[in-house]
């Protein structure tokens, strides 16, 4: 129900599946009771059009009250199509019209669609076959733009109907062949109905009356199968259309008969004219002239209402033939006048409906053309995009590896420098003790030499040496030689002051370097050392084990700029203290 595309076989089926529909509903759904009555609308009331149009009226007021725009349009076109069969085709219009215009302002492809579908079919009754296509190829669009197959499928035997009436009939019969296979696939009684009558108009049109009666036929057999009389009565009047061509006036005026009672069991006003004219044809076929041209009067003023020219030129051009017979040769003068003109205004429409044609042709080229260069336009701009987003992941892909690489290379750099400064560390570095070596002391007291020199500082040396090392080494063991060396470095740094300097120059001698230190500075410093290193309780190791140094001082001369006389004042000092006893501390002089 919600995508409007049932297909019932007949009547009785229609109505059974519409009461389905109603059992499903769920209760106080109203909108969905609005959709199903505009369903109901356009299936319930095909064998009684001024019920239909009834019911159409008020549910069109109820769907305003409600401000159901959707509804609103949908009973419009119901109402159009009821008020059509009830009166003429062209007062159906107005509801067209509303309906298209509601349509089109919510923006509704599908109801568009419904809403040139049958306004175009009506321009096609009135001859308006320009028109008519215009309308009727739009809401193919419309129908396929919203997805609706089944819907732009039956506009096409309108489409084929407008072409026929337009001499296009190879077109004609293209459209109809399409129509055909699709309705016989769908197995759609009522689709495969319209194209059997269809395709009846078109033979008789296109002078094969033997095809036309029999597709006639086949469309009154359906008809009859699906007990619908408004198709019944329309077969009927298309056979007594084809019998009056051939000549045949008694089967014409049966079938007129038969059409007759079966439009006015459907209360189906719409065709009264053709039906008059038909009539009149075949009284005057028969020899029945007068009666004729009462048939022609009646005719003549529904047709004329209808606006449809081509009708008229065909009931003058008969009138005139009955008028003769009947010996008024005024009014046959007249009726040939009139037949004249009418297909003098033919040819004008047919040349407007060209021109109408051509440039909707080329309207709708041109537009195909735009919206091809719009899609072109959007591949190609989203071509660019996808490939400056390519290039922007590449930029960042490249950006991310170049910030890994640098973080890599500043790491490896790092490294190597800390490595660097460890080798070097350890170059300058005791590994026993882990002061200074020979080399690191000796670096270090160039530099106190040069900037005690350059600052006019002081700067003094001791000279550390362990006093009888050789013996506890003998006595004791080189192993506890060597932690007897870690605690006397510990002694001794303890002595120190932040910026003094210890170093290893070998075995058991050590070189202190004090930085802005004078003869009091250096003699306090190297007191605190011996003292700390005679203080030294080494039981853990070695009950009763003492250990003592003795230190040799030297200073900064001025004007010193080399490291190596204060070293060998120092090592003068040093072997005065250990030739005084050991366990000493003495300055140069
Ligand atoms: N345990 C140990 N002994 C070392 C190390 N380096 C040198 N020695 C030893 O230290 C001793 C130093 O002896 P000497 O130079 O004769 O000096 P000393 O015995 O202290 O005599 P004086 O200096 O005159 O008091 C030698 O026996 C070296 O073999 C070391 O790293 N560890």
């Amino acid at each position: 129900m919600d995508s409007n595309e049932l297909v019932p076989v007949d009547t009785a089926e229609t109505n059974r599946v519409l009461a389905q529909l109603h059992a499903l509903l769920p209760p106080g759904d109203a909108r969905r009771e609005r959709v199903y009555r505009a369903l109901y609308c356009e299936m319930s009331f095909t064998n009684n059009a001024r019920t239909g149009l009834a019911y159409a009226s008020s549910a069109l007021a109820d769907a305003m009250h409600a401000a159901d725009v959707h509804a609103q349009i949908d009973f419009h076109y119901c109402r159009g199509q009821y008020q059509a069969l009830t009166t003429t085709s062209a007062d159906a219009l107005v509801d067209y019209n509303a309906g298209l215009l509601l349509a089109r302002q919510v923006n509704d492809a599908e109801r568009i669609g419904d809403g040139l579908s049958l306004r175009g079919s009506v321009e096609s009754l009135q001859g308006e076959q320009a028109l008519a296509l215009v309308d009727l190829l739009e809401a193919n669009r419309s129908y396929t733009s919203a997805g609706k197959h089944i819907l732009a499928e039956g506009n096409l035997l309108d489409i084929a109907g407008a072409y026929r009436r337009l001499g296009e009939y190879d077109k004609a019969r293209a459209y109809l062949e399409q129509s055909r296979a699709w309705a016989e696939q769908r197995h759609d009684n009522g689709s495969q109905l319209q194209v059997h009558m269809e395709l009846g108009y078109l033979d008789d049109d296109s002078g094969n009356s033997g095809e036309a009666i029999q597709e006639l036929k086949q469309a009154l057999a359906l008809a009859k199968q699906m007990s619908d009389r408004q198709s019944e009565a329309t077969a009927q009047l298309g056979l007594a259309e084809v019998y009056n061509g051939q000549h045949e006036y008694q089967p014409a005026l049966d079938a007129l008969g038969q059409a007759g009672t079966a439009f006015a069991s459907v209360s189906d006003q719409s065709s009264m004219a053709m039906m008059h004219l038909q009539y009149g044809i075949a009284h005057a076929g028969v020899g029945q002239h007068k009666v004729a041209l009462t048939d022609y009067a009646t005719a003549e003023t529904g047709i004329t209402a209808d606006r449809n020219i081509r009708y008229l030129a065909q009931l003058y051009a008969a009138r005139a033939r009955s008028d003769y017979a009947l010996g008024l040769l005024q009014a046959t003068i007249e009726d040939l006048q009139r037949t004249i003109n009418a297909n003098a205004e033919l040819d004008l429409m047919a040349r407007r409906q060209e021109t109408i044609l051509m440039s909707y042709q080329f309207d709708t080229t041109r537009r195909d053309l735009e919206n091809r260069r719009l899609a072109a336009d959007a591949a190609l701009s989203r071509t660019q995009i996808d490939s400056l987003e390519q290039v922007r992941r590449w930029q960042r892909l490249a950006l991310l590896l170049g910030g890994v690489l640098t973080l890599l290379l500043a790491w490896l750099v790092m490294r190597q420098i800390q490595h660097l400064r460890r080798y070097k560390r350890m170059a300058m570095t005791d590994v026993l003790t882990g002061v200074a070596n020979r080399r690191g002391i000796e670096k270090v007291l160039a530099e106190e030499v040069k900037r005690a020199h350059g600052a006019g500082h002081e700067l003094s040396l001791l000279h550390l040496d362990v006093d009888d090392f050789k013996e506890i080494n003998d006595s004791h063991g080189h192993q506890l030689g060597d932690w007897a060396l870690l605690r006397i470095v510990a002694a001794c740094k303890d002595a120190l002051r932040q910026f003094d300097q210890l170093g290893r120059w070998g075995g058991d001698e050590f070189y202190v370097v004090l930085p802005n230190t004078g003869a009091d500075g250096s003699v306090l410093v190297a007191e605190r050392l011996r003292g700390n290193v005679e203080a030294l309780n080494m039981d853990d190791i070695c009950p009763q084990l003492r250990v003592s140094v003795s230190v040799g001082i030297s200073r900064i001369r001025p004007g010193e700029t080399s490291a190596d006389a204060m070293i060998r004042r120092a090592d003068v000092a040093l072997y005065r203290a250990k030739h005084g006893g050991n366990n000493r501390v003495e300055s140069e002089p």
